[in-house]
């Protein structure tokens, strides 16, 4: 088809994408208004992290994507509910890392959306309730805190948990002139790379308070994953020389001791940190980021590479399994998170090159999830991707809303709201640069 035409089948797809983003919306509105997260299949709703307590975590997760879809209504909805009832102050524990890239994320992209400076002011009392947990001897913070007492626990966690704050708070100390966030984030990073080992490997467990390693096993997969997605953000986001020489140093490693090639598929084993021996080759299905990532560090033959091994994986099965093995060619785990990662990586590759492969991938990974994930009232997570009809969960994650519907639309739509040459996503979809607010 022309071009013209051609955009017309894209642009019609994005319209698509906003309807169910929309229907969804209205879905959380009736049955589930300021909680967590939405039960799709039975109508009711889960709480991520607080038991009892809820702090509207799929609310604050999907505004950013709201409003980039044009749905104003629906965003100033939210907006208002977190201007009025959002509050961080309760006695419980949280992740630290999950309540940063969700929550503090969450509302500092709402306030580039919007300008409403009360957004930032929460977004800054989170992450005031989350800075104790990095006083320790190494600067590596703790897995968990409890946000009114500052009570941290759980001293051994990973080099994700412990570096995947910069973007979100360097942006808050640029935004507040407090230059506490940038520098807690900043030294957390260099503490988990001057560990590594000699074969400039990291491992997936280390002990925050007196720096020792406590795993052995090298991967890209989760543990690991964003740590090295930050290393790169940070530069692409402030222009971090440090931390791409550090993403460079990391990622040379990575493809000398990791990178595996079987059936023309390339794959990326994990192996023993210090000696490089091949550990495992389950893949995460978190894993099919990286391909992305790759494509955006400059090495983009392996990153589509990469990307096609998952996609493949996907035509096999129709939606992914959480886990695969390369080695076997069978899913180690037949569960489906409702992940967005391989369209996260599509979604990056297609700005780095415009190849339609790309919005291919992502249209393949949205009509499978309409066609498995739709459930009464909105769309859930599956039981089991290899039975015959697929077995559907009930449970809707907060990510869904942040994170593929974003990729699927921003592929597709071509809006004037986002500057698709200069922007940056962190690693929750949250659009911490390129919205254009003054646009239709
Ligand atoms: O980095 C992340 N890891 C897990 C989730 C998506 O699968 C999400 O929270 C985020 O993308
Ligand atoms: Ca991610």
């Amino acid at each position: 088809p022309s071009h013209a035409q051609d955009d017309t089948r894209w642009h019609a797809l994005a319209q698509d994408v906003k309807a169910q983003m929309a229907w969804s919306w209205d879905c959380y509105c009736d049955h589930a208004w300021g909680k967590d997260e939405i039960k799709p299949v039975s109508g009711t709703f889960s709480s991520f992290q607080l038991k009892t307590h809820h702090l509207g975590l799929s609310l604050i997760e999907a505004l950013d994507t709201l409003w980039v879809m044009g749905l104003d209504s629906r965003f100033k909805d939210g907006v208002s509910w977190v201007k009025t009832h959002f509050d961080a102050d309760v006695d419980g524990e949280v992740s630290v890392f999950e309540t940063s890239i969700r929550l503090v994320g969450g509302l500092l992209s709402a306030h580039l959306a919007c300008g409403d400076a009360v957004l930032l002011a929460k977004a800054r009392d989170l992450a005031d309730r989350l800075l104790p947990a990095f006083a320790t001897p190494t600067g590596m913070p703790y897995r968990f805190i409890n946000l009114r007492t500052g009570a941290p626990r759980e001293a051994v966690t990973s080099p994700a948990d412990i570096a995947t704050y910069l973007p979100e708070w360097g942006t808050l100390s640029r935004l507040t002139g407090d230059p506490r966030y940038a520098a807690a984030a900043r030294k957390a990073v260099i503490a988990v790379f001057e560990r590594r080992s000699p074969l400039d490997l990291v491992a997936t467990k280390i002990d925050v308070i007196s720096g020792a390693w406590r795993s052995r096993t090298a991967t890209i997969g989760s543990y690991c994953d964003s740590f090295f997605e930050y290393l790169w953000d940070s530069w692409q986001l402030f222009g971090d020389a440090e931390c791409k020489r550090m993403y460079d140093v990391c990622t040379a490693a990575i493809l000398k001791h990791q990178q595996v090639w079987k059936d023309r598929q390339l794959w990326f084993a994990d192996v023993d940190f210090e000696t490089g021996a091949v550990i495992s080759t389950e893949q995460d299905e978190l894993a099919s980021f990286y391909g992305g990532l790759l494509g955006q560090g400059g090495a983009l033959r392996q990153g589509a590479a990469y990307t096609e091994s998952w996609a493949k994986v996907q035509a096999r099965y129709g939606v992914l399994p959480e886990g695969y093995d390369y080695a076997t060619s069978r899913p180690t785990q037949v569960t489906n998170a409702l992940r967005p990662e391989l369209a996260d990586a599509a979604f990056t590759l297609w700005l780095i090159d415009r190849s339609p492969r790309w919005r291919e991938i992502g249209r393949l990974h949205f009509e499978a999830m309409k066609r498995w994930n739709k459930a009464p009232y909105g769309y859930t997570d599956l039981a089991d991707v290899t039975a015959t009809p697929k077995r559907q969960a009930d449970h809707c994650p907060g990510y869904w809303w942040s994170e593929q519907m974003k990729y699927y639309y921003l592929l597709f739509a071509d809006t004037p709201r986002f500057d698709y040459s200069d922007n940056y996503l962190s690693t929750e979809g949250n659009i911490l640069k390129g919205l254009r607010r003054n646009q239709a």
